[in-house]
C-alpha cells in the first residue's frame, strides 16, 4: 500500500462519478461537433458509385480573376459610369438619414411645424433622385453583364467547337453543354458583380463611417470593435461554400450528361426497357445536387446567423453607450436614432464585403469548369504559317503512318503506306477494329500520326492551312449525319452559297430527287432530329447530295453500304458511283460487294497492311481475303454484277 492514499468508501463512487460525467461531457461535445460537421458539409459520393463527371482542377482566385478580365473590354468604359452610380447612392442615403435627425431634433421635438414643407421637398427631391439612379445603374449594370456573357459565351463556343475530335471522344456531351450554357452565368456574378459590389460596399462603408465618426467617434470606434469578428466568420465558412458550390456544379453537369445520352438514345433505352436503370442513374445525381444545395443553404444560414449575432452584438454595445451618453444629455434623442440606423447602414457593407468572398468562392468553382475548357488545346494545331492550297488535284499519299489513339497501349495502325493518284479510288477493307476508320480520322486531321507523314498532292498535311484540307475532303460516313433542319439546308451544308437549281441538280444525282419530291413539303420538310423522319437509305442519298454539292477532290466514303438492307445498299450504288468519278476516293468497307471496281485494296489486319494489289490479284493470293470475300457472299455480289 506504499503511497496509496487513505481509503475513503465514497471516493472510488465519487470519482468514479465524475470521471462518468466527464466522460459524458465529452462524448456530448463529439456528438456536437460531428453534428455541425455534418450540417455544414457536403457528402461528395455517399452512394459510392464514382463520379460520373470529375470535378475541375482547382483554381486560385486571383488566376480567375487574371483569366477573364479580358473579357471585360467592351463594358469597362461603362464599368467607371457604374462606378459613379455606386459612390453617389450612399451619399444620397446619408443624406435621407441626416434629414431624418432634422425631422426629430428640429420639428418632432419643438411641434414645429414650419420645417415640414422644406422637409417634404427635400425626402420628394431625394426619392425622385434615388429612382433616377437605380433606374440608370440597372439598365448599365445589366448591359455591361450581358457584354461579358456574350462574349465569353461566344469564345467557349468557338474554342470547344475547335477542339480535335479526341476530345469529344473522351468527354461526357452532356457536361460540356452544362458548362457552356449553365457555368458561364456564375463568372459574370465573380467578375462583373462581384468587383461592382465591392466598390459600392467600400463606397458605402467610407460614407457611413465619415457621418458616424462626424455624429460620434467614440460610438463609432466602439462599433467598430465587431469588425474582425466580420472577417474571421467569412474565411471560416468560404472554404465550406466552395466545397458545396463544386459538388452543386458536378453534379449538374453529370444531370446534364445522363440526360443527354440517355436522351439522345431513347430508342435503345426503350428497346431494352432500360428506363428504371437510366432513371436510377438520373436520380442518384439528382439526389446529389439536390444534398449539395441543401448543404449550402445549411452553411449559408448558419453564416447569416453567425453574423446577425455579430451585429447585434456591436448594436447592443452602442445601445448601451448611446442610452446611457443619452441620459447625461451628451447626445440628443434624434442623434442617437439616427446614430443607431447609420450604424445598421455600416454593418450592412461589413457585412457585405465579408460575405463577398464566399459570393466570389461559390462562383469560382463555376469559374474553374470553365478555365478547364478553355485550357483544353486541340491535339491538332495549325502551322504558325500555313500553306494555301486551293483546290487539290487530289493526290494521297500514306507515308510509313503508325498512329496510337490516346491511353492506349497498341497501335491502331503500323507502318502502313498507300498512294491514291488523282480520281483513283483506293478500297480499304479488312476485319472490324482492323484501323480502316482511324486511316480516314488521319486523313481529314482528326489525329496527327506519331510517326510517317500524310500528304495530299505532295504537301504535308501539318502544313496545310485546316480549312483548306477540309475544304478538299467530301466525307460519308457509315452513320450519316443529318441535321435537324430542312432537306434543303441539309443538302447546303455542303458548300452554304449553293443555289436552288444547284441543290435539285446534286438531290437528281444523288437519286433523291424521287423521294424528296414525295415528302410534304418537298425541299422544305424538316428531317427531324438526326434525319430520323427518313429511312436510311434516304438519309444516305441525302448524305450523297451533300457530298455531291460540295465537289471536293478527295472523297472518303466510310462504309457507305452498312446499315442498309440490300434493296437500298443497291440503290445507293449508282449515285454512289458517280459521286467517286473524277475524284480521289479512298472507300472503307469490310462489306467486298462495294469495292471490286477499287483501282487497288489494301488488306489490313490489326493495324497493319496484309496484302496490296487489285481484286483479283488479293483474291489469287491472299486466303485471308477469300475468306473476308466468301464471308460477304457470293450471291449478293452476283446479284450486284446483274444489276450493275
Ligand atoms: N477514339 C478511340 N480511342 C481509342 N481507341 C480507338 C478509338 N477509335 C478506335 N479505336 C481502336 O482502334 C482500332 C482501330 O479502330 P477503327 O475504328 O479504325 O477500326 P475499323 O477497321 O474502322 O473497324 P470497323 O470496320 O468496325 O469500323 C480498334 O482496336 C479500336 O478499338
Amino acid at each position: 500500500m506504499r503511497g496509496a492514499r487513505p481509503h475513503s468508501p465514497f471516493r472510488g463512487v465519487a470519482q468514479g462519478d465524475g470521471a462518468c460525467k466527464e466522460k459524458a461531457r465529452r462524448a456530448a461535445v463529439r456528438r456536437l461537433r460531428r453534428a455541425l460537421r455534418l450540417l455544414l458539409t457536403v457528402a461528395e459520393d455517399p452512394d459510392g458509385a464514382g463520379a460520373l463527371v470529375e470535378a475541375a482542377p482547382p483554381v486560385a482566385l486571383r488566376e480567375v480573376f487574371r483569366r477573364f478580365w479580358p473579357y471585360t473590354r467592351g463594358g469597362r468604359r461603362w464599368l467607371v459610369v457604374i462606378l459613379a452610380f455606386v459612390v453617389l447612392d450612399p451619399v444620397v442615403d446619408a443624406a435621407e438619414i441626416w434629414l431624418f435627425k432634422i425631422v426629430i431634433d428640429d420639428m418632432l421635438i419643438p411641434r414645429d411645424l414650419q420645417l415640414f414643407v422644406p422637409i417634404a421637398l427635400a425626402y420628394l427631391a431625394f426619392t425622385f433622385f434615388s429612382g433616377v439612379l437605380a433606374f440608370a445603374d440597372e439598365v448599365t449594370s445589366t448591359w455591361v453583364s450581358e457584354r461579358f456573357l456574350l462574349a465569353l459565351r461566344s469564345d467557349l463556343f468557338r474554342h470547344v467547337e475547335g477542339l480535335s475530335l479526341g476530345f469529344f471522344e473522351r468527354r461526357r456531351l452532356g457536361d460540356v453543354l452544362s458548362r457552356v450554357t449553365g457555368d458561364v452565368d456564375a463568372v459574370e456574378t465573380f467578375l462583373l458583380s462581384g468587383i461592382v459590389n465591392a466598390i459600392a460596399q467600400i463606397m458605402r462603408l467610407a460614407v457611413f463611417l465619415a457621418v458616424l465618426f462626424y455624429l460620434r467617434w467614440d460610438l463609432t470606434l466602439l462599433a467598430l470593435v465587431i469588425a474582425p469578428m466580420f472577417w474571421c466568420t467569412a474565411r471560416r465558412f468560404s472554404r465550406r461554400v466552395k466545397a458545396a458550390s463544386r459538388e452543386r456544379r458536378r453534379r449538374s453537369g453529370s444531370i446534364s450528361a445522363i440526360t443527354e445520352e440517355a436522351l439522345g438514345n431513347i430508342a435503345l433505352v426503350q428497346a431494352y426497357n432500360r428506363q428504371r436503370w437510366e432513371h436510377g442513374r438520373f436520380e442518384r445525381e439528382n439526389l446529389g445536387r439536390f444534398r449539395a444545395a441543401m448543404a449550402s443553404a445549411r452553411i449559408a444560414a448558419v453564416y447569416g446567423t453567425v453574423v446577425d449575432l455579430i451585429e447585434l452584438v456591436g448594436a447592443l454595445l452602442v445601445m448601451g453607450l448611446g442610452t446611457w451618453e443619452l441620459a447625461h444629455g451628451h447626445l440628443t434623442l434624434g442623434g442617437l436614432i439616427v446614430f443607431l440606423t447609420l450604424l445598421t447602414r455600416l454593418y450592412s457593407p461589413i457585412r457585405g464585403l465579408s460575405g463577398l468572398t464566399n459570393i466570389f468562392y461559390s462562383a469560382s468553382a463555376a469559374a474553374e469548369r470553365i478555365i478547364e475548357l478553355l485550357d483544353q488545346r486541340p491535339q491538332v494545331a495549325q502551322a504558325a504559317a500555313p500553306l494555301e492550297l486551293g483546290r487539290a488535284r487530289g493526290e494521297i499519299a500514306f507515308d510509313d503512318i503508325t498512329f496510337r489513339y490516346p491511353g492506349t497501349t497498341r497501335p491502331a495502325l503500323h507502318e502502313v503506306s498507300f498512294r491514291v493518284a488523282p480520281g483513283e479510288t483506293l478500297a480499304l477493307v479488312g476485319a472490324s477494329g482492323a484501323g480502316k476508320s482511324t486511316a480516314a480520322k488521319l486523313l481529314l486531321r482528326f489525329y496527327d500520326p506519331d510517326r510517317g507523314t500524310l500528304r495530299l498532292d505532295g504537301h504535308d498535311l501539318r502544313d496545310l492551312r485546316l480549312d483548306d484540307l477540309r475544304d478538299n475532303v467530301a466525307m460519308l460516313l457509315q452513320e450519316t449525319l443529318v441535321f435537324h433542319g430542312t432537306v434543303r439546308d441539309n443538302i447546303a451544308y455542303g458548300r452554304p452559297d449553293a443555289s436552288d437549281e444547284e441543290i435539285v441538280a446534286a438531290a437528281h444525282a444523288a437519286d433523291a430527287h424521287t423521294f424528296i419530291s414525295q415528302l410534304p413539303e418537298g425541299y422544305d420538310t424538316v428531317v427531324g432530329q438526326r434525319g430520323r423522319l427518313l429511312s436510311g437509305g434516304q438519309r444516305q442519298r441525302l448524305a450523297i447530295a451533300r457530298a455531291m454539292i460540295r465537289d471536293a477532290p478527295v472523297l472518303l466514303l466510310d462504309e457507305p453500304t452498312t446499315g442498309l438492307d440490300a434493296e437500298s445498299g443497291r440503290h445507293i450504288l449508282q449515285p454512289l458511283r458517280l459521286l467517286m468519278s473524277g475524284r480521289s476516293t479512298i472507300l472503307i468497307s469490310h462489306n467486298l460487294l462495294t469495292v471490286r471496281d477499287a483501282t487497288q485494296i489494301v488488306f489490313l489486319a490489326h493495324g497493319r497492311i496484309a496484302d496490296h494489289g487489285t481484286h483479283d490479284q488479293l483474291l489469287a493470293r491472299s486466303a485471308a481475303y477469300a475468306r473476308l470475300y466468301r464471308l460477304h457472299g457470293p450471291d449478293d455480289t452476283a446479284k450486284v454484277e446483274a444489276l450493275s
